[in-house]
């Protein structure tokens, strides 16, 4: 299935009531399960990775199918391993294909019991949940952050508290600082310096705690603003102004690209400033999911750019870097990598095809990186439109919603 996507002529002023954020809602299931709380957590992201995580601790059984979802896969492997019994926890086909051997190993180390259902490396696993050793440990913290925060959760339940020795460049550091930060709202305070992070033995608290608005979603109304006409305005409803999301870099990346946002009681309102830089670059290490949407917006703009610390995107949803290159490709946009870790466009051009369907690669970001693109290419198709629900279920509805004609 596909649809095609057309844009309205003029953007006015709008408002968007964003999603929540599925990395918190993720993090908030498992300390609430930690923590023993009452307390519903307020705002829980309706999202497919939610969906499935909640699913897990709704269930009576000990098998699981968590689908997409990155963060569940390890939040879980971590949560059921220390949980006593024999769970086996399974997902999609990419979710087999997504590496998840550094926190087995990790897990194996502290005293659990995890085996390899199918292929040594991959999901799906067996875990025989028991109590944990835990101690000291080094670990690679340049593949995913995920693994990190899956262990930390879990932490202060061990018999010897944690102690990681990450190795290599972190990547993702934001979301490790995003699980600390919300370890400490349930009373945990753990120590990090330089590449050593200490987590005590310790009793987490239950709290009642709200999500708030997701920053990644944002930046598809960012891409919006930038790729519409000056004066265009958006009123982006929940976010926070001083988040832990390290995506929340969003607002200041944005302003090269004629992008101006302002706090205020109503909420973040972006307006197009119609001034954006003559060429883009950026590290994404710290802000692996907003790659997607400036490779797309500079490309629309015209603005040549070079993306660097992509490392990540090869192992998630798709290989995001090929993706980007395939279906820019054809808007003709001739990107340029190394097919490792950065992506490139020199402003190089060829002619773009005709009756073009962007592909999405089971991918959310695919989907929603692109449609904004509708602003400067009069209607193309999109596939398989219900990715999106893996973060962000009400996009299409958004858009609707402010005039984007989506059929099919
Ligand atoms: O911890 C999290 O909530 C996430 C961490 C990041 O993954 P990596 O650490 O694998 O880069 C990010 O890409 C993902 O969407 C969510
Ligand atoms: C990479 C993502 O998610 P995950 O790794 O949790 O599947 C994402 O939402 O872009």
């Amino acid at each position: 299935m596909s649809i095609t996507i057309q844009a309205p002529k003029q953007l006015n002023k709008f408002t968007v009531e964003l999603p929540a954020s599925k990395s918190i809602s993720n993090r908030l299931l498992i300390l609430n399960a930690l923590s023993y709380s009452p307390h519903p957590i307020k705002n829980l992201s309706d999202s497919d990775d939610t969906k499935a995580m909640l699913q897990v601790f709704n269930s009576n059984s000990n098998h699981f199918d968590i689908g997409a979802a990155g963060t569940t896969m390890r939040f879980l492997t971590a949560y059921l391993s220390k949980i006593v019994g024999e769970w086996t926890i399974t997902g999609s086909t990419r979710m087999k294909q997504r590496p998840i051997a550094v926190l087995v190993d990790a897990l194996n180390q502290l005293g659990g019991k995890i085996e390899y259902m199918e292929k040594e490396g991959y999901p799906p696993l067996r875990i025989f949940g028991s109590s944990l050793t835990g101690g000291e440990l080094e670990l690679p913290g340049d593949i995913s952050s995920q693994y990190i925060s899956a262990l930390l959760m879990i932490g202060p339940a061990m018999e010897n508290g944690l102690k990681l020795r990450l190795t290599g460049e972190i990547t993702s550091r934001p979301y490790i600082h995003l699980t600390l930060k919300l370890m400490e709202m349930y009373g945990v305070k753990c120590h990090w310096k330089d590449n050593i992070i200490t987590v005590p033995v310790a009793n987490y608290k239950p709290v009642e705690a709200k999500v708030e608005s997701d920053w990644s979603a944002a930046s598809y109304w960012f891409e919006i603003i930038a790729l519409s006409n000056p004066g265009a305005a958006v009123t982006l409803k929940g976010l926070d102004r001083y988040s832990w999301q390290g995506d929340s870099a969003v607002a200041e990346l944005f302003k090269k690209l004629g992008v101006h946002s302002k706090f205020s009681a109503k909420g973040l309102t972006l307006t197009n400033t119609g001034e954006s830089a003559g060429k883009f670059s950026h590290d994404f290490t710290k802000e692996p999911d907003l790659a997607q949407t400036f490779a797309v917006t500079c490309a629309f703009l015209n603005i040549p750019f070079n993306l660097t610390g992509l490392h990540t995107l090869k192992i998630k949803e798709t290989d995001r870097i090929q993706a980007l290159v395939n279906e820019l490709g054809k808007f003709g946009f001739i990107l340029n990598t190394n097919n490792k870790d950065n992506l490139v466009w020199k402003g190089d051009k060829k002619e773009a095809d005709t009756d073009i369907e962007v592909a999405t690669y089971k991918d959310h970001r695919m989907a929603m990186a692109f449609a904004p693109a509708a602003l400067k290419h009069k209607s193309f198709k999109i596939a398989d439109p219900t990715v999106v629900t893996k973060s962000y279920p009400a996009f299409w509805e958004d858009l609707k919603k402010i005039g984007f004609e989506i059929t099919g």
